[in-house]
């Protein structure tokens, strides 16, 4: 980051939208929560559901930094690993395939034209209720089926179930229609954007695996609609109820690129 600007790309996966930053100088103000918050402003900033620092990594091709809307640092992004594997092969860090370091540790991408397909973590535990699942697909997801998915009010009835079931730490929270054996229908509020986003990766991983464990979807190779367009989640399953070799793939897309002037700040 140089002293006058910040240079950044905007970027967006099913609608799921990022600022990103090459930060290879490791010159941005991590701490700055205000500043990040800033910048993912609808209104005041550039507008964005999260911020992203690409870095340099010792043992892999790079490492991402993902920061929530409200400018602190989240867990893991699956649309935001997925932006930021098509940002660094146009930064021409990579080719058609890459690993990086994240949060929860090595994911592997593929990129195919827009498509961008992620190695997600292995799940080992998911708590059952009557009437959601809770896991950890990378970030914390409740997940709850619904009659009417379209006339649900996510942001009113997701952050309701956020802070009265999971408390100042809080989950992600998804809705859910199942709509064929191997298709559905996500809505999701996303804890850090406090708010519904038109998509969020890690959480249509959650609810393709929950679904699969309750029985409710038979295959395993799932398609997942979303406000901002199909995403599709594949993995393996054992006989212990344990999750392997998850993939999330969709399209990634570069939308704009500009730059900020600091003295906004
Ligand atoms: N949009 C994300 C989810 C980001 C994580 C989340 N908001 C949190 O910190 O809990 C995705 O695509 O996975």
């Amino acid at each position: 980051m140089d002293a006058g600007v910040l240079t950044f790309s905007k970027y967006q996966a099913t609608g799921n939208d990022f600022v990103l930053v090459d930060d290879r100088t490791e010159t941005f103000p991590v701490d700055n929560k205000a500043f990040i918050a800033r910048l993912c402003h609808r209104r005041f900033g550039i507008g964005a559901d999260g911020l992203i620092l690409l870095r340099n990594d010792t043992s892999s091709d790079f490492r991402m930094i993902y920061f929530n809307a409200d400018g602190a640092e989240g867990s893991l992004c699956g649309n935001g690993s997925r932006c930021v594997v098509a940002f660094a092969k146009h930064l021409g860090i990579i080719g058609d395939s890459c690993n990086f370091q994240a949060i929860d540790g090595m994911h592997e991408a593929t990129i195919t034209g827009e498509a961008v397909r992620l190695k997600m973590g292995n799940v080992s535990e998911i708590r059952e209720k009557e009437q959601y699942s809770f896991l950890d697909t990378g970030s914390p997801h409740h997940v709850q089926e619904v009659e009417d998915l379209p006339g649900l009010d996510v942001p009113v009835e997701g952050k309701r179930l956020r802070y009265s079931l999971y408390g100042e730490k809080g989950s992600n929270i998804n809705f859910v229609r199942v709509t064929e054996p191997d298709r559905v229908s996500v809505r999701t509020y996303e804890r850090g954007v406090e708010d519904e986003t038109f998509s969020c990766g890690t959480g249509v991983t959650a609810v393709a695996l929950a679904l699969h464990r309750k029985g409710r979807l038979g295959e395993q190779r799932i398609a997942v609609d979303t406000a901002g367009g199909e995403l599709q989640v594949e993995f393996n399953n054992d006989q212990h109820g344990g999750y392997s070799n998850i993939w999330l793939s969709g399209p990634a897309r570069k939308v704009y690129e500009g730059t900020w002037q600091l003295r906004n700040q």
